[in-house]
């Protein structure tokens, strides 16, 4: 197995004037070719920023200030936080493609279905727009549009939100990327609907061998689809472990908690809300472990008071908390 994309240390801030919005502080992790990370967290833990970093989908007042992107493009780790508005185009679609919650966010109203897939195709791979037609036909076919010759020619509002998730997915695979970022792509889907998505994209990736970065606060889509798991919380990574051990042997009381609020089987989840309190402004972070207002292990003078550091416990799972060591010098 080799690493497609490895995160280090990344800080994404955006620079309000309420304040600096330090929504990614800090956060590392790896996705391996062809395979499914799971992130998950509540709202406003910073996934969705993490993930529009990675291709620069960011405002104007979020900027990226510390931290690498590293991207293996052929066989080089290449850091795509130092590219470039035209460089990050190049791989935008091609290397790494995004889907989103909300297809209208990557659909325009105004063109056709077959218009919007095949500009990528026509840009990145220089074919004629009769090529990538034909291609964009065999796609929306691939991913359950009926009659896609006639479909492709139709605008977004006449497809109803599951065609279009649909569409949307057939738009992101259009240039075979290596990395698909799905940004909670079923949680507005009614259930019947999200399973049938979810199963699509598990026969996509196997069929192009990509990678998933699959981001949702439903752990029971996280059970379905991912390898591995990262758990943020306001904007660090609090726990990370292969999908069983984190299901099975949750170390964080975070994760803990958040496992305790798996939906019951055919229910929609909007937001999770199962967890006591909220999640803390992140203008205004609390001092020392950033849950310990919300934790039912709190331990007074420590956990308010210092940082945790990330922990090894167990292979390839590791927590950031006090409970199991967590202090700058090592000791427990
Ligand atoms: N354009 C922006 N300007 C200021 N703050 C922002 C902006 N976009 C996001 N944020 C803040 O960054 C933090 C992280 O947001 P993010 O959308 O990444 O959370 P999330 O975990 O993906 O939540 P959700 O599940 O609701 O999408 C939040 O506090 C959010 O308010």
């Amino acid at each position: 197995m080799s690493t497609l994309l490895q995160i280090k240390n990344l800080r994404t801030y955006f620079f309000t004037d309420e304040g600096v919005v330090k929504a990614v502080d800090g956060v590392s992790f790896e996705i391996e070719e062809g395979r499914t990370l799971g992130v998950v967290g509540e709202s406003g833990c910073g996934k969705s920023v993490t993930a529009r970093s990675i291709i620069k989908l960011l405002s104007t007042a979020g900027r990226i200030v510390s931290g690498e992107i590293l991207y293996n493009m052929d066989g080089q780790m290449v850091d795509l936080v130092k590219f470039s508005k035209e460089e990050i185009r190049k791989v935008r679609g091609r290397h790494i493609a995004m889907i989103f919650q909300e297809p209208m966010a990557a659909f325009s109203p105004v063109y056709t279905i077959g218009d919007q897939i095949t500009e990528g195709m026509i840009y990145h791979f220089g074919i004629t727009k009769q090529e990538a037609r034909e291609r964009a036909v065999e796609l929306l076919r691939r991913v359950g549009i009926p009659k896609p010759e006639k479909m492709i020619d139709s605008y977004p509002f006449e497809y109803s939100g599951g065609m279009r998730q649909r569409a949307m997915i057939a738009m992101a695979l259009s240039c075979n990327p290596r990395l698909l970022i799905a940004d909670e792509p079923t949680t507005a889907l009614d259930v019947t609907i999200q399973a049938q998505v979810l199963d699509l994209l598990k026969d996509l990736q196997q069929e192009y061998k990509m990678a998933i970065m699959m981001i949702t606060h439903n752990m029971g889509v996280v059970a379905e689809m991912a390898d591995h798991v990262v758990v943020m919380y306001l904007g660090r990574v609090v726990e990370s472990a292969p999908v069983e051990e984190l299901f099975y042997n949750p170390k964080h009381p975070y994760t803990s908690l958040l496992l305790r609020s798996i939906p019951v089987v055919g229910k929609r989840v909007e937001r999770l809300e199962v967890i006591e309190g909220d999640v803390p402004d992140p203008r205004n972070m609390p001092k020392g472990c950033r849950f310990h207002p919300r934790c039912p292990y709190m331990m007074k003078g420590i956990c308010d008071e210092r940082e945790p550091v990330e922990v090894e416990v167990g292979p390839e799972h590791r927590v950031s908390c006090f409970l199991y060591g967590g202090e700058k010098d090592g000791a427990s």
